[in-house]
């Protein structure tokens, strides 16, 4: 399953910190994503994983460090030229349109990835490419023959697919991925797992997720975060063995499945 690869990382943050009055919730924190690998972040609550997609994905400005996207510094970008740039996220919270079809619910969002206030004359051509675009990014979500439901009335499984599909109208390279298996059965985290298997050959895919059996199954990479800090990042047959890990996060029972696996 690892791809490990020396190619350049497509993004890429260096010692980044976030801190929040006194808290530093995220401190000195380095990750790499690389296309055609899933790169796990997982932690205990408040460990400061959301925080670090924030910072990634440009909502929330870093206090320290630097961004790095195909080797350009962003480090200063708004959220919606990293966007542009192909930097896409979802939320642990539902963000879709329930009333609006899925279809509809993608094409607003490939709209909204290419709307300029300056480009109106545009609007034809944008219109046409956005529905092009919602089409592909329901389809790489398998969602195509659910495309004229409604959102508001699908599973919650397939409501979670569709937010990722939401953020592939938006042609991203880079998918920030918060907790998308949260609230899932058997059967849907197996579709999602099987989605995301499929959507890393074309991606980087940076999963924050507490699921550890889905993790340990998907990412070819994970980084374990405590209290803000890094204290392990490696391949996910290291990190089941890492006593710093089993110690501050996995807990024993977990290793002790792991080593028997
Ligand atoms: N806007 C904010 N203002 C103040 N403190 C914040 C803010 N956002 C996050 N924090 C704090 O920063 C720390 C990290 O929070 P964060 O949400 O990043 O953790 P997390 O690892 O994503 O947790 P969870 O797994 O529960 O989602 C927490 O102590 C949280 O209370």
């Amino acid at each position: 399953m690892t791809t490990a690869t020396n190619a350049a990382p497509l993004m890429q943050a260096t010692s980044l910190s976030r801190h929040f009055g006194g808290l530093a919730a995220v401190d000195q924190v380095s990750v790499v994503l690389q296309a055609g690998e899933v790169h796990a972040v997982i932690g205990t609550n408040g460990a400061g994983k959301s925080t670090l997609i924030n910072m990634l994905s440009g909502e929330i400005e870093a206090s320290g460090g630097a961004i790095m996207l195909r080797g350009a510094d962003i480090t200063g970008w708004s959220q919606a030229r990293r966007a542009r740039a192909g930097v896409g996220r979802t939320y642990q919270r539902t963000t879709i349109f329930p009333k609006f079809s899925l279809l509809e619910n993608c094409r607003l969002a490939a709209q909204a990835a290419v709307q300029r206030p300056w480009s109106l004359w545009q609007a034809a051509t944008s219109c046409r490419q956005s529905l092009d675009r919602a089409w592909e990014a329901l389809e790489a979500a398998g969602l195509q023959e659910s495309a004229h439901k409604i959102a508001g009335a699908i599973s919650h499984g397939q409501q979670r697919q569709l937010e990722i599909a939401m953020c592939l109208a938006t042609s991203p390279a880079v998918l920030l991925l918060d907790e998308p298996l949260a609230g899932m059965g058997a059967e849907e985290t197996d579709r999602m797992l099987s989605m995301l298997e499929r959507l890393k050959q074309a991606h980087a895919i940076l999963l924050v997720e507490h699921d550890m059996d889905a993790v340990f199954r998907v990412a070819d990479r994970i980084t374990v975060m405590v209290n803000g800090q890094v204290i392990a990042s490696d391949l996910p047959d290291n990190i089941r063995t890492s006593a710093a890990v089993k110690t501050a996060y996995l807990g024993e029972s977990h290793a002790e499945k792991a080593s028997h696996a």
